[in-house]
C-alpha cells in the first residue's frame, strides 16, 4: 500500500485542513496511507511583521515547495489565498475542493453588527483589501493592523484594544467556531473577498499519476472554474499586496463564470469594481483585468507604488 506523505504547516488551521482533506481522500479510495509531516514556515516564524513587508503570500508555501521538490513529502493542503499565481516547475496545483463560504466575517466585541460599530470604532485586520472596503462604507473606523493565526487574532480581539477584527469565514468554518464567534458575514456586496478565498488548493508534483488520479475524484469543477479566473485576474493586475485588489467568480444559471473585480485606494476613497461573464476562466480573468486598467485602476495602482516608493 502506498503510503503519501502530507506536509503541513504547524497552525490548527493548517493542521485542520490537511486532516479534512485526508479524511476526503480516504472515503474516495480506501486504497492509500496516509502520514502528516509538519513544516514550520519562514512566515510562520515572522508572524508578527505585516506579511505585505516581508515578502507576501510565497512565504507560507515556498519551504514546503521544496519539501515536494525533494521527494520529502507528496503533497500539500493549502489555502488557495496565500498560493502564489506561478508554481515552481514540476508542481502542479492538483485539485480543488469544493469551496467553503467565501465571505469574510465580523467579530465584534458584544456582538455589535457592522452598521452599529460606535464613530472610530478600532477595526483589526492585516488586510489592504479589507480595510479600504470597511472604510469606503465606514470612514469613521479606525483600520489598525493585527497579525497572528486565526486563534491568535481571536485572542487579541478579547485582549486588546480592539472593537471588532475581520476574518475569513472559511478559516472559523473549518475549526468550527464560526457558528460561536461570528456576529455577521459580510455580503461580497459590502467587502468582495480575496482571490481564492474559502478554496483550497492541493499540490503535488506534476509527474505523480498516482495521486493526481486520486486527487482529480475529489475535484470541483464549479470552485476550479471561478477560482482560475479569480487568479487570472490578480496575475493580470500585478498588483503585488501592496494595493487593495479583490476578486470573485461565481457561476450564474446559465453556468457562464461571473467574475467581479475591484481596486481600491487603502483610505477606501477611490474604488474600481467591474464585472464580467464569460465561460473561459482565463481569457475571463485577462479580460477583466484590462476593463479595470483601462477605467483608470492602473493610474490607482501606479499613484500608491509612488507613495510606498516615496516612504
Ligand atoms: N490571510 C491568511 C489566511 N489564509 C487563509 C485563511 C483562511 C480562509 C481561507 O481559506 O480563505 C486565512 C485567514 C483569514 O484571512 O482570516
Amino acid at each position: 500500500m502506498r503510503k503519501i506523505i502530507v506536509g503541513s504547516r504547524r497552525s490548527k488551521l493548517a493542521l485542520t485542513q490537511t486532516n479534512w482533506v485526508i479524511e476526503q481522500l480516504k472515503k474516495i479510495d480506501d486504497s492509500f496511507d496516509f502520514e502528516v509531516k509538519e513544516i514550520v514556515t519562514k512566515g510562520d516564524k515572522i508572524l508578527d511583521v505585516t506579511l505585505s513587508k516581508v515578502g507576501g503570500k510565497g512565504l507560507f508555501v515556498k519551504e514546503i515547495e521544496q519539501a515536494m521538490l525533494d521527494q520529502e513529502i507528496d503533497m500539500a493542503v493549502h489555502s488557495m489565498k496565500d498560493m502564489p499565481a506561478v508554481l515552481p516547475e514540476g508542481l502542479v496545483i492538483g485539485c480543488i475542493p469544493k469551496r467553503e463560504d467565501c465571505r469574510d466575517a465580523l467579530i465584534s466585541k458584544n456582538h455589535v453588527k457592522f452598521n452599529d460599530l460606535k464613530p472610530g470604532a478600532v477595526v483589526g485586520t492585516s488586510s489592504l483589501r479589507r480595510g479600504a472596503q470597511l472604510l469606503a462604507k465606514r470612514p469613521d473606523l479606525e483600520i489598525k493592523w493585527i497579525r497572528g493565526n486565526i486563534d491568535t487574532r481571536l485572542a487579541k480581539l478579547e485582549n486588546e484594544d480592539y472593537d471588532a477584527i475581520i476574518l475569513a469565514a472559511a478559516g472559523l468554518s473549518r475549526m468550527g467556531w464560526a457558528k460561536d464567534v461570528v456576529t455577521e458575514f459580510l455580503d461580497p456586496e459590502i467587502c468582495l473577498p480575496a482571490v481564492g478565498q474559502g478554496a483550497l488548493s492541493i499540490e503535488c508534483r506534476g509527474n505523480d499519476d498516482e495521486l493526481l488520479e486520486l486527487l482529480k475524484k475529489f475535484t470541483s469543477i464549479e470552485t476550479k472554474q471561478t477560482v482560475l479566473a479569480e487568479r487570472s485576474f490578480l496575475n493580470k493586475m500585478e498588483g503585488g499586496c501592496q494595493i487593495p485588489i479583490a476578486g470573485f467568480a461565481k457561476l450564474n444559471d446559465q453556468a457562464e463564470i461571473v467574475l467581479t473585480g475591484l481596486v481600491a485606494s487603502p483610505d477606501g476613497k477611490t474604488i474600481y469594481k467591474e464585472q464580467l461573464s464569460g465561460q473561459n476562466p482565463e481569457e475571463l480573468g485577462e479580460q477583466l483585468a484590462q476593463k479595470l486598467i483601462a477605467t483608470g485602476a492602473k493610474n490607482l495602482i501606479d499613484h500608491v507604488k509612488e507613495e510606498l516608493d516615496r516612504q
